[in-house]
């Protein structure tokens, strides 16, 4: 679902990104570690089509993402650490903008209530201004946004950054939940705990360079946290 195939991309002479080869099947959950300046927000603007690649492709859904940019962008949800919303609009108007701007305009306020309910926010919160959401509310609506939009891949650029424990493991659960329907979910995170327990799949990336790939399941979390602090040396 989601594929980037010798993906560089250079900001002057400096190299962000230095021919990354990677790949998300539906139904993984794989988590990018890195140190700062890695490359990893880079290569998720990549696969955004925010920015396009001084070489290579960024696919998404088999298309290159610097070719059908608008296309590709039906298929994918972001999330960011913080979820962009806006403030002076309810939950539940954000879900429907969001949502039509995304090419579903057929949803009954019954439809926005059942999204919101799968992610587990209070139906209090549903009628009041964005503004007043904690993080992890907002991360909530941005998870619905992605169940409304129907998405096949998410991104996501350090999204239980700033969560409480709870929040980021309620996050995560959801995370869980869109995986099992078949979501191709890439994750820039720097927590490695989260990594190996959300995760199928973990990569390592130092200095624009996948340096380590291995799967969840085959490692311990003190396994991951040592080979993560070998790379970084
Ligand atoms: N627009 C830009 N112009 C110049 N350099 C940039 C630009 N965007 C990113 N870079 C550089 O590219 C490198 C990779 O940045 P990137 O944001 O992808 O790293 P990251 O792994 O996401 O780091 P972090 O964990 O801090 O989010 C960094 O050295 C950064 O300074």
């Amino acid at each position: 679902m989601l594929e980037a195939i010798d993906l560089r991309k250079t900001y002057g002479d400096y190299e962000a990104l230095k021919g990354l080869n990677l790949k998300v099947d539906a139904g993984e959950i794989y988590c990018l570690l890195g140190a700062n300046g890695a490359g990893k927000t880079t290569t998720i603007n990549l696969f955004l089509n925010f920015i396009d690649p001084t070489s290579g492709v960024a696919k998404v859904n088999g298309l290159d993402t610097s070719q059908a940019g608008l296309e590709t962008k039906k298929y994918l949800a972001y999330i960011p650490e913080t979820v962009m919303l806006y403030g002076g609009l309810t939950g539940i108007e954000n879900l429907d903008y969001f949502a039509r701007l995304g090419g579903h305009d057929r949803y009954t306020r019954a439809d926005y209530l059942r999204f919101f309910k799968r992610v587990g926010l209070q139906e209090a919160a549903i009628n009041k201004r964005v503004a007043g959401y904690s993080k992890g509310m907002r991360q909530k609506v941005g998870i619905a946004i992605a169940l409304a939009k129907q998405a096949k891949a998410l991104l996501l650029d350090e999204p239980t950054s700033g969560l409480d424990p709870k929040a980021s493991n309620e996050f995560s659960e959801l995370l869980t939940q869109l995986q099992s329907e078949g979501a191709a979910i890439l994750m820039a995170t720097h927590d490695l705990f989260r990594a190996k327990e959300t995760g199928t799949r973990i990569g390592i990336m130092r200095e624009g360079r996948l340096v380590r790939e291995m799967s969840t399941d085959e490692v311990s979390h003190a396994d991951v946290e040592r080979i993560y602090l070998e790379h970084m040396h």
